[in-house]
């Protein structure tokens, strides 16, 4: 048969399955209209409008692929089921066994597979066939997967359902109740993977698992309004997806902090922390307590409210529901003496309010850290005091004020956990990006888990930040434990294109040595350009080299280390450029301006990384940062730089241990006992005439290129013992 007829024939199919296709959605929407009663017109409408989104959308082709079996079986791949008016099956959907061999087939293994069609369409109209006879290819020259990787970027991930690759549909299809870790180099496919194995594991246990039942968790707003579109466009609705803060309580966030800082706030020993300082809460009662109940002076022994409160304090119930237990008990104390049910009376709730204040998450974590003494207390001997001065920070006058950092936010979800007990609960859980979660972000996650049946995806060459990890362990040690945990690696790279990624490559000896390389499968359009450029030209040639991109078409990703970033909008500006900025959580614009942290999980056609050395710089693991700006690209890469574009000696920044840091390791408490000792050294040891004078010497003495100031109350420097003048001000809280 030549091509035209045989394409002339499948369209005949495709017609075919497309009008029972339409013959059933009409069914599906007569459906309701014949239900005996109103009760039962709701449950066959609800039954109707997930039927119909089974059926996917009018428009769309009604298979992708055909696999023709050595036993000349013939079957018909698309993203939904279509039977005929029998009952007989068209086209089956991508997640039943029928169609496994469409993605388990490969020339080395055919399975039983004689033949691959797969199918370029528009809408329902086939453009093109491929054909993959497995007999006769000597090697996976797989056109409709090169066509689908060299295809233009959105602002929005697409679904990879036609051209899932063997090793992907094996994750894919990988039992639920397990940890699954799914770990390989930038744009191995894990998201994409992680994501068709929500639809794979919903279809599948579609018995007792919803939609609603899946959590997908990713590492920051506009990676999850990326990847938002995937599960929709594949007939999974409401699942739902959410960036790692917004697992905490809706807080008002930006607040920004010090590495240090937040690396103490992401140790899970601030678990322990957290769970003293609610219990330091719960007070002791008096010897006797009088209530006024009903008219009526009630006396309660001490020694009976003691009972009562110890045995809420040993109930196995979050905070809360301990305080109820408590109020319970006096209650019926009460209700024993004056043979009244108290329920509701001002004085028992008083007295549980002092014993037992109620709390809620932001009150008592601005509480918390507003005091060195409440903190001491509650650290026992796992925190040092350098870490506790470091976690101490003056609150806003009002709660309503506070602003919260990234690392506040799972202490905020850790205390809502300890307060009113686990909220929502999943039965399967996905994380992505997982390798830079710190302790406390991921009991956030696990605490989510109904099941321990949990999908973990991420790279450890592109771990960064406060928590960048050098082993998966150090992340499955915070997740559940209930399923055994399998590390599963994908090994082809299919976003970035041979070029970019051998810029790229040399990076991994510094940024994680031993990690194998990707295997890229494809060419790009272009060798990476190298523009070498003096520092005021920096954010114009940028921002031209970006143009130029955006000019042709391409969906493009400016890089930008946060020094470089108003440089370079007042440049896009200049050239009267509109732009979409990752950190306002847009994406999808023709140029798009992204910190090299936001750029995790994201790709562009065409990426701009600008001065390498300063992102090297920017992070502890700034090399890894620099790897994966580099490995955003699905075509063409650019660097724009003063210096070095690849910089493989460059110094990352170095973690500063919490000691070095002056408010860390110094209190203002520590500062006023040092004073009142210096004072009283001078006190005995000179005239008071002479004070001044020796004062203003010291401070020579210790920072010689200071100006010499004259008056006494510049002898103490800002930052410095403001106590040394001052010490009758009290210290601290
Ligand atoms: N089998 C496939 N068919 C078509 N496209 C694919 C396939 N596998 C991966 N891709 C594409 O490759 C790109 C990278 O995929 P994805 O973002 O899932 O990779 P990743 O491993 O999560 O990358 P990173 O580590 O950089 O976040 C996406 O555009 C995805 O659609």
């Amino acid at each position: 048969m030549s091509r035209e007829a045989d394409i002339a024939s499948e369209q005949a199919y495709f017609d075919a399955a497309a009008k029972h296709r339409d013959r059933r959605r009409d069914d599906l929407r007569q459906l309701p209209s014949a239900a005996a009663h109103t009760g039962a017109a709701a449950h066959l409408r609800r039954y109707a409008e997930t039927a119909r989104r089974a059926l996917g959308s009018a428009g769309e082709a009604v298979a992708f692929g055909r696999v023709d079996a050595e036993t000349g079986e013939t079957r018909y791949v698309g993203r939904h089921l279509i039977r005929d008016a029998d009952g007989g099956v068209l086209v089956v959907n991508w997640h039943a066994p029928a169609a496994a061999g469409w993605f388990e087939a490969t020339p080395d293994n055919p399975a039983g597979v004689r033949r691959k069609r797969a199918f370029t369409c528009t809408g329902n109209t086939i453009e093109d066939i491929t054909d993959t006879i497995m007999a006769e290819i000597a090697e996976a020259v797989d056109a409709q997967l090169l066509a689908e990787l060299t295809r233009g970027r959105t602002g929005s991930m697409r679904d990879i359902v036609a051209t899932i690759q063997a090793a992907q549909f094996a994750l894919i299809r990988a039992p639920r109740d397990q940890v699954l870790v799914i770990e390989g180099g930038p744009g191995t496919g894990k998201s994409a993977v992680a994501l068709h194995r929500v639809s794979w594991l919903l279809f599948q246990h579609r018995a007792d698992m919803a939609a609603a039942d899946v959590l997908v968790v990713g590492p920051h707003p506009t990676f999850v309004r990326y990847i938002g579109q995937v599960l929709p466009a594949l007939g999974d609705e409401g699942v739902e997806l959410r960036d790692v803060g917004r697992l905490a309580p809706d807080v008002p966030r930006g607040r920004t902090e010090r590495d240090a800082v937040a690396r103490i706030k992401g140790a899970a020993r601030m678990a322990g922390l957290l769970a003293r300082a609610l219990d330091a809460r719960i007070g002791a009662p008096d010897p006797a307590e009088r209530l006024l109940v009903g008219g009526r002076f009630v006396t309660l022994p001490g020694v009976e409210v003691a009972e009562a409160l110890a045995a809420a304090r040993a109930a196995a119930l979050p905070y809360a529901g301990r305080r109820q237990l408590l109020r319970d008990r006096l209650a019926a104390l009460v209700a024993a003496r004056t043979g009244v049910d108290p329920a509701g009376a001002d004085a028992v709730g008083n007295l549980v309010e002092r014993l037992w204040p109620q709390q809620n998450p932001t009150g008592f974590l601005r509480d918390l850290l507003g005091s060195t003494a409440r903190l001491r207390a509650a650290a026992a001997d796992e925190f040092t005091s350098a870490e506790v001065a470091a976690l101490h920070r003056r609150g806003a006058d009002r709660l309503s004020r506070e602003t919260w950092s990234a690392a506040d936010l799972s202490l905020l979800d850790e205390l809502a956990y300890l307060i009113d007990g686990p909220g929502r609960r999943y039965a399967h859980v996905v994380v992505d990006e997982a390798q830079d979660l710190s302790p406390m972000q991921l009991r956030a996650v696990a605490r989510r888990s109904a099941t321990g049946s949990l999908t973990v995806v991420g790279d450890l060459a592109q771990s960064t930040g406060s928590w960048a990890r050098d082993s998966w362990d150090e992340v499955l040690a915070h997740l559940p434990t209930g399923h055994p945990a399998r590390i599963t690696p994908l090994r082809y790279g299919y976003r970035v294109p041979r070029q970019a990624y051998a810029t790229a490559v040399p990076l991994l000896s510094v940024a994680a040595p031993g990690t194998a390389p990707v295997e890229v499968v494809r060419d790009g359009p272009a060798e990476t350009g190298v523009h070498r450029v003096g520092l005021a030209e920096l954010a114009g040639r940028a921002v031209t080299v970006a143009r130029e991109h955006a000019e042709a078409g391409r969906f493009v990703g400016v890089v930008c280390p946060p020094r470089q970033r108003r440089p370079v909008e007042a440049a896009l500006a200049a050239n009267g450029m509109t732009w979409s900025s990752a950190d306002r959580g847009e994406l999808g614009g023709a140029v798009n301006l992204i910190s090299p942290q936001e750029a995790k999980g994201l790709e562009f056609d065409a990426v701009v990384v600008v001065e390498p050395e300063e992102i090297v710089a920017s992070d502890e693991r700034g090399h890894r940062l620099l790897y994966v700006a580099l490995t955003r690209t699905t075509g063409y890469l650019d660097i724009v730089c003063t210096g070095d574009p690849v910089p493989l000696d460059a110094p990352a920044r170095p973690r500063p241990p919490v000691d070095d840091e002056p408010d860390a390791a110094f209190t203002r408490r520590e500062a006023h006992r040092l004073a009142e000792h210096l004072a009283g050294q001078l006190r005995g040891a000179a005239p008071p005439a002479f004070w001044d004078d020796i004062l203003t010497q010291v401070r020579a003495t210790l920072r010689p290129t200071d100006p010499v100031s004259s008056g006494p109350a510049d002898a103490v420097s800002p930052g410095q013992p403001q106590a040394a003048v001052s010490p009758g001000q009290p210290a601290d809280d």
